[in-house]
């Protein structure tokens, strides 16, 4: 069958646009926002990174699916996205971890995707006009294009309501007794954060979004993290002033993206929507105090105000995005608070900040050392 006539789905925005593609996964229609990432590997990681939840979202990178989906690759315990947009879908992948298809994974989840897009086309639309409602339907028979978008513009999308609590998992608790203890709070968490934490021989304690500073500092950690999550950080009430608590305990506190802007809402700052997000394995972030540029992996949609952090309570801004000038991390004068914007565990993207897990463990370990420090007893003294 040509291409034209398979193209019997489409992408469907609110502002008119409809994008016709091909179906594959799941045969059914879904509804969105309409974002793109342009990480060049890492489908699977982007489709079950909770943070895509109640997203369709398009690749930019033009060929999708040649790698199959593995076990190993897995951010959470199951995809996210509302939907997959992409140019090319290969459906015999070739990679000795493969298991299955990228399309019976999704097909399995529920979850559509629509090929044969013109996604350089429909990325340039998001850029310009931002990130939108949208529909994915499998097949467009039976459905005017006035109907179509009709409905786009009254599709569900995940700024309407606190959405953290759907994607949060259950607690859990990992590695040995007798190391330094971290609590990490669970919006949405991707596994190569607690893995990342892990390989740093510290205890973790997993605990869903919606837990309370008591319930937290009663564990007695030596370090908190609060992890990435979905949809718009002001909706994420349950946490914030958990965080406010947690932050300013003195205990060291690691906010990661949705953790950031938490931290920054319960700091007094404000958060604004970017136009179409920041979505890619590419985005380079400087370091302000030494100047230095990391290549980082990006998933938000939001950031911080800059003009609304209150730098007269000790808040600095620590990162910027070189490309645009958002901000991309805090830290305080003097409390052991470090939080970043975008995802230094990377998967997918680069693994180039994983040194701030070592600059998180360091302040938890130091914390630790002196929390355990028994008196040093010489030979002979007391005796
Ligand atoms: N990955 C994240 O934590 C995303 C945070 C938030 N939902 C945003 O889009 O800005």
């Amino acid at each position: 069958m040509s291409i034209q006539r398979s193209r019997i789905g489409a992408l469907v925005l609110e502002d008119g646009r409809i994008f016709p593609g091909t179906p594959f996964g799941a045969r059914r229609p879904a509804e969105g926002e309409a974002v793109f990432t342009t990480v060049m590997t890492g489908y699977q990681e982007v489709v079950t990174d909770p943070s895509f939840y109640g997203q369709l979202v398009c690749m930019t990178y033009p060929l999708i699916g040649n790698y199959g989906v593995c076990d190993e690759d897995e951010q959470s315990r199951r995809p996210w996205a509302a939907g997959l947009i992409v140019r090319e879908y290969c459906d015999r992948p070739s990679h000795w971890k493969a298991r299955e298809t990228l399309a019976s994974y999704l097909e399995r989840w529920g979850i559509p995707g629509l090929a044969h897009v013109d996604t350089r086309a429909l990325t340039r639309h998001l850029r310009t006009h931002g990130t939108m409602r949208a529909i994915l339907v499998p097949d467009r028979t039976g459905l005017t294009d006035a109907e179509l978008v009709a409905w786009a513009q009254r599709a569900w999308t995940p700024d309407r309501e606190d959405v953290v609590p759907a994607v949060r998992g259950e607690p859990a608790t990992f590695g040995p007794a007798d190391a330094p203890h971290i609590v990490l709070i669970d919006c949405g968490v991707k596994r190569n954060i607690i893995a990342s934490l892990l390989r740093r021989a510290v205890r973790l304690t997993v605990l869903p979004y919606g837990v309370d500073a008591a319930t937290v500092l009663a564990l007695e950690p030596d370090g908190i993290v609060v992890s990435p999550g979905p949809g718009d950080p002001t909706r994420a009430t349950d946490a914030i002033e958990t965080v406010r608590v947690l932050a300013t305990s003195g205990i060291p506190f690691f906010g990661i993206c949705l953790g950031h802007q938490l931290l920054a809402l319960a700091a007094g700052a404000r958060t604004i929507k970017l136009t179409f997000g920041h979505r890619g394995g590419n985005h380079p972030v400087k370091e302000i105090p030494t100047g230095r540029v990391r290549i980082t992996s990006q998933n938000h949609g939001y950031c911080v105000a800059h003009d609304s952090i209150p730098e007269q309570d000790g808040w600095q801004v620590w990162m910027i995005n070189v490309n645009d000038g958002t901000v991309e991390g805090l830290r305080h004068r003097s409390l052991p608070v470090l939080t970043v914007q975008f995802h230094p565990e990377g998967s997918p993207g680069p693994q180039d900040s994983q040194d701030l897990f070592d600059a998180f463990v360091e302040l938890v370990q130091q914390r630790w050392r002196a929390r355990t420090a028994r008196p040093i007893v010489l030979a002979g003294e007391g005796a």
